[in-house]
């Protein structure tokens, strides 16, 4: 794919192939205008730190969503381009797919596939959440999906890519309910060699690795520390911070880890599904989210590892080598917690320390 770089140039090719063909193509505003009826509000499906997303059909019938770029500055513009390079560059079943996008004037906009399930947000506190949708099986299916996708940025993509904001609003859902992990504004093309990013620190908190949060050390091993959180507020139904009584804050982790230890794991799962789970499969979800989340990157699964516990095809490692009393702090109980860390974003490896292991082998978590 062509440049998309911080210099503000945009590719001269039209189309996007792949060796399946085109993928990607480039849209007038006119055409997104007539699309969305001219972005109406009752088109909306939703709105992010970057704009408003809207639900459009194309002269083909095809259902798609455009997401819109609020306001022009020189960081949503790089946004913009991290998002629609990052996308041109890969194709996978748990991804959700580019269609294409438009750059005219001051206007940004970025078009997908329609997920007419929208947001696992959606299904688990947000607009579909009383419908209690989610069964067991359709959570498990959304887990082993959510991991290919994250497997397949940081194992088969070329440089691999770290994500950087894995959450439950990042999770699409097809018709069938599949995952398609979304959202690559803060995606980090990582080069070859390097173990790590040193970087300005960009995602949501409560999902946040600590070496992360607190260093701003990127590096695939932060995406297994976010997919360990995201699995438990999947199987619990509870979001990453929980707000307690005089402004204490919990998070999901320090909630779940006496749980376990104490072998009461079912009282973990989501109430919303009245005791229908599978017993096996919730205690290998379990299992391997408190093996993502633990503090120390180094001792974390990566992605193939994860997945092949998830599936049941790894013996579970024994929680005896989860940490329990690690001195650093998990985030709820670090300052400033609140929604979003920061809205500002930056282009991949634009300023950033690249590490290619030499003098930080001892970060490595490759
Ligand atoms: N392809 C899509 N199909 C259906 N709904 C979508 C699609 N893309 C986004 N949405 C909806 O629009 C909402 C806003 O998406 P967006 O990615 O802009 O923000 P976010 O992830 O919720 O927040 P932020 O960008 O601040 O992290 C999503 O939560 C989802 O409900």
């Amino acid at each position: 794919m062509t440049c998309f770089g911080a210099c503000g140039c945009y590719p001269g090719k039209r189309r996007g192939s792949s060796r399946r063909g085109a993928h990607w193509r480039i849209f007038t505003l006119k055409e997104l205008q007539a699309a969305t009826n001219n972005f109406n509000y009752d088109n909306k499906l939703g709105e992010g730190g970057f704009g408003s997303v809207y639900w459009g059909q194309l002269w083909d019938g095809s259902q798609i969503a455009v997401k819109r770029l609020k306001v022009w500055s020189t960081k949503a513009d790089m946004e913009f381009s991290v998002e629609v390079e990052i996308l041109g560059r890969v194709r996978h079943k748990n991804l959700l797919c580019l269609r294409g996008y438009c750059v005219e004037g001051q206007e940004r906009l970025i078009v997908y596939d329609y997920m007419p399930n929208l947001s696992l947000l959606s299904h688990l506190y947000g607009q579909f959440a009383a419908e209690g949708l989610l069964d067991w099986p359709k959570r498990m299916t959304i887990a082993l999906g959510s991991g290919e996708g994250i497997a397949y940025l940081h194992h088969l993509a070329t440089p691999r890519i770290i994500h950087r904001d894995i959450k439950a609003s990042n999770i699409l859902l097809d018709s069938d309910f599949e995952a398609r992990v979304a959202d690559f504004g803060f995606a980090k093309l990582i080069p070859d060699g390097a173990t790590h990013v040193t970087t300005r620190v960009k995602g949501t908190l409560g999902y946040l690795a600590p070496e992360y949060a607190m260093w701003g050390k990127a590096s695939e091993s932060c995406d297994v520390y976010s997919f360990g959180i995201l699995l438990l507020e999947l199987i619990s139904g509870k979001k990453p911070i929980e707000k307690l009584e005089h402004g204490v804050k919990r998070s999901i982790v320090e909630w779940a880890s006496p749980l376990l230890v104490e072998g009461k794991v079912k009282e973990i799962v989501d109430p919303k599904l009245k005791g229908m789970y599978d017993e096996e499969e919730l205690q290998r979800v379990v299992h391997v989210a408190m093996l993502c989340a633990q503090i120390a990157p180094e001792k974390r699964p990566n992605m193939v590892e994860v997945l092949e516990m998830l599936k049941g095809k790894a013996r579970n490692v024994e929680m005896s080598s989860v940490e329990k009393d690690d001195k650093v702090q998990h985030e709820s109980e670090c300052a400033g917690v609140g929604d979003e860390i920061s809205n500002e974003k930056t282009r991949p490896a634009v300023g950033d320390e690249i590490s290619n292991g030499n003098e930080t082998m001892q970060n490595s978590v490759n």
